[in-house]
């Protein structure tokens, strides 16, 4: 059955190929298709957020430009100008079912400061309750290529996450995902149903199919994954099939299902893990690796070898084993400064390194999430 029929609050995630009609210009006919299915989803008691790609493809062509642009202040002119296309016409569409739409422009560095995370929160709660389907895209015009989410199908799943969805549908160009890319491998086979962050799935998936999109196959089964965390379905279907949204709603199996495991994490673990970047690292010893995938401890001073990059207390770091492999990431307690002086201590001897008390861990078991 399929895995959006009990799902009460869902993120649909929409792609720069079917947003502007393989670039061609905004398909206003494929949006009027989707907010009509979303309304009717509406009325069958669901809530439903879209994230929606197409403002950098969009603005490539209200701009007259011939591709893609490479520079980042051109594509960030060009979101700028196909955001206006596409909030119009999302709007637009939705009136015509006297629905509200709300325009949500997000960037990574919203979502990793606790309070704009849990006001981002907030905010999109409230539109839910008010009966608003909120349109999100990432904030393209103000964030660089270092500092971005860079693709929506890993801003869907952040969404996804955000607000705690039962569901992240992705809707693309394709049937769903196949063994390998359909479009170089004829003999390519479908596959429905799988457990979301099955590692066998990352070696079927390929990159983008052209210079209109940002993600590809491979960052919708990371999406997937991620979403999973925090116990939500992902279905990836062709947005091109007729009544998809409603169809699957009502349970029919349409498209790629990836169930999530039974364990979810805490929400507050989530926020955790769903940092794309870390502000350093810690190396740790065989001891304290292994004692943390274990055991999930908490790390000590005494189990870190070395410290790279620049933090302050509270900062996100990644914690990497004697190879070099990430086995954690957590909220850390000391600045990078403080942590150059105590590592290799014992807890005892913290106070006498630093003039003064403080504590024992360098980050707590609560404020760390093994990978
Ligand atoms: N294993 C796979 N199964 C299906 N599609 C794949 C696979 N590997 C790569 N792709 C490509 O991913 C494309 C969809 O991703 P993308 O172009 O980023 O679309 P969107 O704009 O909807 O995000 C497909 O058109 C397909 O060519
Ligand atoms: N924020 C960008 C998203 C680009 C993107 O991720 O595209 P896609 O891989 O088609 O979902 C835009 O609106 O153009």
């Amino acid at each position: 059955m399929s895995l959006l029929k009990s799902a009460r609050r869902i993120v649909v995630k929409v792609g720069s190929a079917l947003v502007t009609n393989d670039g061609r210009g905004l398909d206003v006919e494929a949006i009027e298709r989707w907010a009509t299915q979303i309304a009717e989803l509406r009325q069958m008691g669901r809530e439903v957020l879209l994230v929606s790609s197409g403002a950098v493809a969009e603005g490539v062509l209200r701009l007259g430009w011939a591709e893609r642009p490479k520079r980042v202040f051109e594509q960030q002119a060009a979101a700028a100008v196909g955001q206006m296309g596409l909030v119009e016409a999302y709007e637009t569409h939705f009136r015509a079912h006297g629905i509200m739409t709300a325009q949500v422009l997000l960037t990574h560095a919203n979502l990793v400061d606790r309070e704009q995370y849990l006001n981002a929160r907030m905010t999109l709660v409230e539109l839910l309750r008010l009966g608003i389907v909120p349109v999100i895209n990432e904030n393209d015009t103000v964030v660089t290529n270092e500092i971005k989410v860079g693709d929506n199908d890993t801003l869907g799943a952040l969404v996804t996450n955000l607000v705690e969805a039962d569901a992240l549908v992705i809707l693309t160009d394709q049937r769903g995902l196949y063994t390998a890319d359909p479009r170089s491998n004829p003999d390519a086979v479908f596959v429905a149903e799988a457990k979301a962050g099955d590692p066998a799935l990352e070696r079927m998936a390929g990159g983008a199919a052209s210079s209109l999109s940002k993600g590809g196959m491979i960052t919708k089964i990371l999406a997937a994954k991620r979403a999973a965390r925090s116990g939500a379905a992902t279905i990836i279907a062709s947005g091109r099939e007729p009544d998809v949204l409603v169809r699957l709603a009502k349970g029919e199996l349409i498209g790629t299902h990836l169930a999530p495991s039974t364990s979810v994490m805490h929400a507050r673990k989530q926020w955790i893990a769903d940092h794309l970047r870390a502000a350093g690292r810690l190396t740790l010893d065989a001891g304290a690796a292994k004692a943390i995938l274990e055991r999930q401890t908490s790390l000590l001073p005494v189990g870190v070898t070395a410290v790279e990059g620049e933090f302050v207390k509270g900062e996100v770091v990644s914690c990497l084993d004697p190879e070099g492999n990430e086995v954690a990431r957590g909220l850390v307690n000391y600045s990078s400064a403080d942590a150059r002086r105590i590592i290799g201590c014992h807890t005892e001897e913290i106070e006498a390194r630093l003039g003064m008390p403080d504590r024992p861990e360098l980050i707590h078991r609560d404020n760390m999430v093994v990978r």
